[in-house]
């Protein structure tokens, strides 16, 4: 009798890459950073279809460490309780485009096409942000010599044990979770998978975390938490916590759809410079934070997104995958510097 050893044969990875089906569909990415590229062009075809309908999405599998997030979300909770004077201590500086530190009042609605900002900006968002950027970093190389010497402020920390490396360590996650999906957005695309590195290498992304506080009074009418928006980098990551009176966003009829909080995810979206470098075939959907219902009107929430903003001169054109003699280009060509400080005078009147 002769024993036979089996065939070697590779493993596939055949588990579902989407976990939950919708307009905001569940996605485990999981098996895009096996190294796999079969596995990786599925995972990437997967987004680019959600990037096609409703431009958002959960993500789980994505290997940032629960510690991380953890960290980051208590020191966010400390500071928001900190006396008002601490925090205005901290005010952004009126001179910095990026808002770096406290937030000042604003509205987001003010940033959209046709707004009237100066109406807008009096119904002021019910949230309060702190905001970091690693151009404000001592040292910090990625900004022109042409550009705007203001983009160098400092950022401005509270005197918190722990909470500077929470941010520091929780940006650094998001950065590489960044550079992985615009990486499976590029092979989505029919580009090189590292298409978009050079434009993303010297980045200029704000970390803003978003304090909801809870609502004693009824907000004025047609006053929300952040008002209707599209984001305005290339996609951002966002943490949110499951509280009462959160994220919506808005379907192909118009209709307000959640954004559930779930579990070890993260909420990606796209951008308007998505939109842009595609032609308009990836959408940067509007969204909104709501007020919550009366009888829970006492519960606060906390998010943390993470606008990833490419290089200040990043030309943000149709990319040549996106266009042809039958779909020309939309958009008149930009760069993210000018887009995303054109956006954040809008809002907060900069
Ligand atoms: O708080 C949230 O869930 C989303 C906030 C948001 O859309 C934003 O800050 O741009
Ligand atoms: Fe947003």
């Amino acid at each position: 009798m002769t024993t036979q050893t089996p065939p070697v044969r590779p493993v596939r990875d055949d588990r579902p890459i989407t976990l939950v089906d919708g307009y905001v569909p569940v996605i485990d990415i999981s098996g895009a950073r096996s190294g796999d590229i079969d596995r990786r062009l599925q995972v990437a075809r997967t987004i680019a279809g959600v990037c096609e309908t409703s431009g958002f999405l959960a993500i789980v599998g994505h290997g940032v460490p629960e510690d991380r997030i953890r960290r980051v979300y208590n020191a966010t909770r400390e500071f928001f309780a900190l006396d008002e004077a601490a925090k205005t201590r901290l005010l952004a500086d009126e001179r910095d485009p990026l808002m770096r530190g406290f937030g000042r009042k604003g509205n987001l609605a003010a940033s959209n096409a046709g707004a009237d900002p100066q109406a807008l900006r009096r119904l002021a968002d019910l949230s309060e942000t702190f905001t970091y950027n690693r151009l404000g970093e001592p040292g910090a190389p990625g900004v022109p010599a042409d550009a705007p010497s203001v983009l160098r402020l400092p950022n401005k920390w509270p005197d918190l044990p722990g909470f500077r490396e929470a941010y520091l360590d929780y940006y650094a996650a998001m950065e590489g979770l960044a550079q992985e999906l615009m990486r499976l957005f590029a092979l989505a695309l029919d580009l090189p998978e590292t298409w978009f590195d050079d434009k993303i290498d010297q980045h200029m992304t704000n970390l803003t975390a978003n304090y909801y506080p809870g609502q004693e009074n009824p907000p004025a009418p047609g006053q929300l938490r952040k008002g209707v928006h599209s984001d305005w980098g290339s996609l951002t990551i966002l943490y949110q916590d499951g509280a009462p009176g959160g994220l919506q966003v808005r379907d192909r009829s118009g209709e307000w759809v959640d954004v559930p909080a779930i579990a070890g995810s993260f909420v990606i979206n796209i951008g308007d410079l998505m939109a842009i470098w595609t032609n308009d075939r990836w959408v940067s959907t509007v969204h909104r934070v709501v007020n919550p219902p009366r009888e829970v009107a006492h519960h606060e929430r906390y998010s943390l997104p993470f606008f990833l903003q490419p290089n200040y001169s990043a030309p943000i054109e149709c990319i040549p995958t996106c266009t042809s003699p039958d779909n020309p280009p939309r958009h008149a060509p930009t760069t993210s510097g000018t887009y995303l400080t054109g956006k954040l005078s809008a809002a907060y009147g900069i």
